[in-house]
C-alpha cells in the first residue's frame, strides 16, 4: 500500500501572505501523495464583520445563517481554495481544488436542531474515494476547503479539522494514512504560553487527564477529538504541530497514539 499524507493547515497560516508561501513552496516538494485541507475560519469571520454580518460561534464551530454560508462559500471555496491552487501551481504542483460537493466526495446532514440551531452546518456520513484515487494516482494533489454537501443541492459549512479526519478516514481503505495538523504552535503544550512544553504522545487516557486539569481548551479540544476518531478507524499516524514537523524530522511535535 502506498503512503499518503493529508495535511490541514489552519487559519495562522492562511492569514500570513508570507507564512503561506513558505508553507506552499515546502509542500510542493512532498513527494507521493498528499492532500491538502484548509481552513480559513479568521478571514471569514473579518469578511462578515465588515459587511456587519454578525458573527456567531459555539463551541468552536460557525453558526451558519444564509448570509453566512454565502460569506465562507465565497472565502473558503473561492478565494481561500483558488489561491492555494494557484500558488501550488507557481511550485509545479498540479493541484485541483474541491468542495465536498465536487466529486460527490464529502456528503454530510445538516445538524439538527437541539438546543443551538447551527443552521447551515453539516455533519459528514459518507466520503467518496474515486474521484480522488484517480487524481492522486496521477499526481494530482486534491485541495480541499471546509465545504461539504448534502446530495440535495444544499452546501454546508463543517470544520476543516472534521474534513481532514473524515478525508483520512476515508483514504485509509486504499492507502497508509498519515493526518497531520499544522497549526501555529509546536504541538499540544502543558503550558500553551511556553513553545518548550511539548507533549511529545497524547493517549486516551493522558488525554483525559489533560482535559479534566484544564491544560486543553477551547479550538484543541475538537481537534483532540478529530484525532481520535481517526486513530480508532484506520489512520496510521496523527501529529500536531508547526508545519515545519513535516520537512525537518527532529521538530518537536504531538503524535496520537490510541
Ligand atoms: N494545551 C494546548 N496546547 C496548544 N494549544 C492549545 C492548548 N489548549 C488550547 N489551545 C488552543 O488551541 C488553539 C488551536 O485550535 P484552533 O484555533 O481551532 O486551530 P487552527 O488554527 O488549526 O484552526 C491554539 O491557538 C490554542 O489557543
Ligand atoms: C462549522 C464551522 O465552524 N466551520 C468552520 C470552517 C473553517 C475552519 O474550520 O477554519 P479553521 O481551521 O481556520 O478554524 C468555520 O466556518 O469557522
Amino acid at each position: 500500500m502506498k503512503t499518503i499524507k493529508v495535511i490541514k493547515i489552519g487559519g495562522n497560516i492562511i492569514d500570513n501572505e508570507e507564512a503561506l508561501a513558505e508553507f506552499i513552496k515546502d509542500f510542493a516538494t512532498i513527494s507521493g501523495p498528499k492532500v491538502l485541507v484548509h481552513g480559513g475560519g479568521k478571514i471569514a469571520t473579518k469578511l462578515a464583520e465588515q459587511m456587519n454580518i454578525p458573527v456567531k460561534m459555539h463551541e468552536g464551530r460557525r453558526i451558519t445563517d444564509a448570509a453566512t454560508l454565502d460569506i465562507i462559500t465565497m472565502v473558503y471555496a473561492g478565494k481561500i481554495n483558488k489561491n492555494i491552487v494557484a500558488q501550488l501551481q507557481a511550485h509545479h504542483c498540479n493541484a485541483i481544488g474541491f468542495s465536498g460537493a465536487d466529486g460527490n466526495t464529502i456528503v454530510s446532514e445538516k445538524r439538527p436542531i437541539k438546543t443551538i440551531d447551527y443552521g447551515f452546518v453539516g455533519d459528514v456520513k459518507k466520503v467518496n474515494t474515486d474521484a480522488l484515487e484517480v487524481l492522486l494516482n496521477n499526481n494530482i494533489t486534491p485541495v480541499f476547503c471546509a465545504i461539504s454537501h448534502d446530495e440535495n443541492g444544499q452546501l454546508l459549512n463543517t470544520n476543516a479539522d472534521t474534513i481532514a479526519s473524515e478525508l483520512a478516514i476515508g483514504l485509509s481503505t486504499v492507502f497508509n494514512t498519515e493526518l497531520y495538523y499544522c497549526f501555529e504552535k509546536n504541538g499540544v503544550l502543558e503550558d500553551v504560553e511556553n513553545e518548550d512544553s511539548v507533549i511529545e504522545n497524547i493517549n486516551i487516557e493522558s488525554y483525559k487527564t489533560l482535559k479534566e486539569n484544564n491544560i486543553i481548551f477551547e479550538g484543541m479540544l475538537p481537534k483532540l477529538d478529530n484525532c481520535f476518531h481517526a486513530i480508532n478507524k484506520n489512520v496510521q499516524k496523527v501529529c500536531i504541530g508547526k508545519s515545519e514537523m513535516l520537512f525537518h524530522t527532529n521538530n518537536k511535535h504531538t503524535t496520537i497514539t490510541k
